[in-house]
């Protein structure tokens, strides 16, 4: 299953895996749950502010149909508990341990998924460091129903580690190596794990980053929920003396996190990793 997790992560950057600890009934909850959360007026989502870019509340130009909620360390019961209080002031306690429990479901998963890799590459050495040296963001995203098919999230590239992510309805789709669209169907009870610019950079480009995009039915709304995992502020991202030989030269300098997210949020070029980073 590692060399499997391995070739998927090597032929696609992106795989769908089953994953039966998340019980229906959560993923049922969590749904609702979003479903009231974007109900609210958006003065009230937008307190789910951050000084950081790509942070919190976030709508993009391009994509009119998006909006999204960023919790940061939703893991945490604590963390969690503070942005229910924050959109809901008497308290949601329910809506608190939905959010927390479901993050808590696939940061297991999450962990085997990564820990699957740095086996199949050999490098379990450096499992526990990296696990210390990162952190997780839970995502919850909706978008409005369009008169027509249209885009609903520009294509793009995730710039984290490994994204694992949850739809309600079909929209998600890959670009694959042959420059076609591949749609992502979701099986009941899965989750889509994509590979994004930072572990495309740390596996010294043996892992591509994969580019997906959002495509919406005319008349039907779309939710949608992920963890994502960004190395900690201040972590220098830097491919491991395994990844490079004769064969693989070293294809990206060692950069700082934070201070790729906010070259690439004032450039938004198509290819920042490789303009920021690119030996
Ligand atoms: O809504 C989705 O299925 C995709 C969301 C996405 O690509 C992202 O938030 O980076
Ligand atoms: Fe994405």
């Amino acid at each position: 299953m590692c060399n499997k997790v391995r070739e998927a992560c090597e032929q696609y950057g992106c795989f769908q895996v089953a994953y039966d600890k998340v019980s229906t009934h959560l993923h049922e909850e969590m749904f609702m749950g979003m479903k009231s959360l974007f109900d609210l007026p958006d003065e009230i989502k937008k307190k789910n502010s951050s000084p950081k870019p790509y942070r919190g509340y976030l709508t993009f130009d391009g994509s009119p149909l998006y909006e999204s909620l960023g919790i940061e360390d939703a893991t945490q019961l604590d963390a969690a508990r503070a942005f229910t209080d924050l959109i809901w002031p008497e308290g949601n306690p329910n809506f608190c341990r939905i959010l927390n429990s479901m993050s808590r479901k696939i940061l297991e998963l999450e962990l085997i998924i990564q820990k699957m890799i740095f086996e199949a590459f050999g490098v379990e050495k450096y499992y526990d460091s990296h696990v210390e040296n990162r952190g997780t963001i839970l995502r919850v995203m909706k978008y409005k129903s369009p008169p027509s098919d249209v885009i609903g999230l520009l294509p793009h590239t995730d710039k984290n580690f490994l994204t694992i992510l949850c739809q309600d309805k079909v929209g998600l789709q890959v670009l694959s190596k042959e420059g076609d669209w591949l749609q992502m169907t979701p099986a009941k009870g899965s989750f889509m794990v994509i590979v994004g610019e930072i572990f495309m950079a740390w596996s010294n480009g043996r892992f591509p980053a994969a580019k997906h995009r959002v495509v919406m039915r005319g008349g039907v709304e779309r939710l949608s929920f992920g963890l994502f995992s960004n190395p900690k502020e201040g972590v220098v991202i830097e491919a491991p003396k395994e990844f490079v030989d004769d064969e693989h030269p070293l294809i990206f300098r060692p950069f700082n996190f934070m201070d790729f997210i906010h070259y690439f949020h004032s450039n938004h070029d198509e290819n920042t990793l490789e303009i920021y980073a690119g030996v």
